[in-house]
């Protein structure tokens, strides 16, 4: 799997802007890449007390503008988050494209995070976050979600061999962003691609460092702070040599867990 994140500084408040912007870094991305990660909320930034006037209606602006890109370069796009407006409230969702452009995944934010007053202006969802890219299995979550491995393990028991996390993760807590992706990886046994943004808003410096973690728990690749496109490949047949090594799976003993 060639990987291509996108970690770039978020024009906040402006979806047009942000739409141009991605344009090209995707138009640019594609040529080493099979799939493509974006970070979250990647078309208005945290600007969440104008989500009434620039959050995406449905989703539907993103979902034109990822799946002809997807279809016209004939690639993967994991396309980090958007705010997503619906009858039931204004949602923090996860977009995942295939190269004939057909939707493979649609899946909302589970864990709203207070210190950036996301409960106050989005809704959570409880959709599952496994899907499929070609014959692999994958989940896909965002930022926040990374602190919750009981529900992370919950998408890793199947066949999952890759987990993909899209973030606005600030700067003041780089050290947790690598510490929980490493150990996501680690006792996951599987890899784990994760897109932060660069820049700051109003309220945010943020810390960049987009990792490509190996399910050794090595590291393939990290970015710097920077606005980057950061590549790097993943051989996802290692998962099972890492998980015969450790049988982690197998020496499971969920009876005895209770984590309510
Ligand atoms: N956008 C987010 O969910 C940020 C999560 C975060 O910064 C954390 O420390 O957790």
């Amino acid at each position: 799997m060639k990987l291509a994140l996108i970690q770039h500084d978020i024009v906040f408040g402006n979806p047009e802007a942000n739409y141009r912007k991605m344009e090209a870094l995707i138009n640019e991305a594609q040529e080493n890449a099979d799939v493509i990660v974006l970070p979250e909320l990647w078309t208005t930034g945290y600007d969440l007390t104008r989500l009434d006037s620039i959050s995406d209606k449905e989703g539907e602006t993103t979902r034109h503008f990822i799946r002809r890109l997807a279809k016209t370069h004939q690639i993967y796009i994991v396309a980090g988050s958007i705010a997503k407006r619906t009858e039931t409230g204004v949602y923090n969702t996860m977009l995942v494209y295939g190269p004939a452009g057909e939707l493979l995944h649609e899946y909302d934010k589970a864990h709203l995070f207070r210190l950036m007053d996301e409960e106050k202006f989005l809704s959570q969802g409880d959709r599952s976050a496994s899907f499929s890219i070609g014959n692999k299995r994958a989940a896909g979550v965002i930022c926040y979600d990374i602190r919750f491995p009981e529900f992370i393990r919950t998408h890793m028991t199947g066949d999952q061999q890759v987990l993909f996390v899209v973030a606005e993760w600030p700067k003041q807590r780089l050290d947790h962003w690598r510490a929980l992706l490493l150990s996501r990886a680690i006792e996951n046994q599987c890899f784990v691609v994760a897109c932060n943004r660069s820049g700051s808003d109003p309220a945010n410096d943020f810390a960049g460092h987009s990792l490509i973690i190996g399910p050794w728990g090595e590291i393939i690749a990290e970015a710097k702070e920077e606005a980057t496109i950061l590549y790097g490949e993943a051989d996802l047949d290692q998962v099972a040599d890492v998980r015969n090594r450790i049988p982690v799976f197998q020496d499971r003993r969920p009876s005895i867990y209770d984590v309510q």
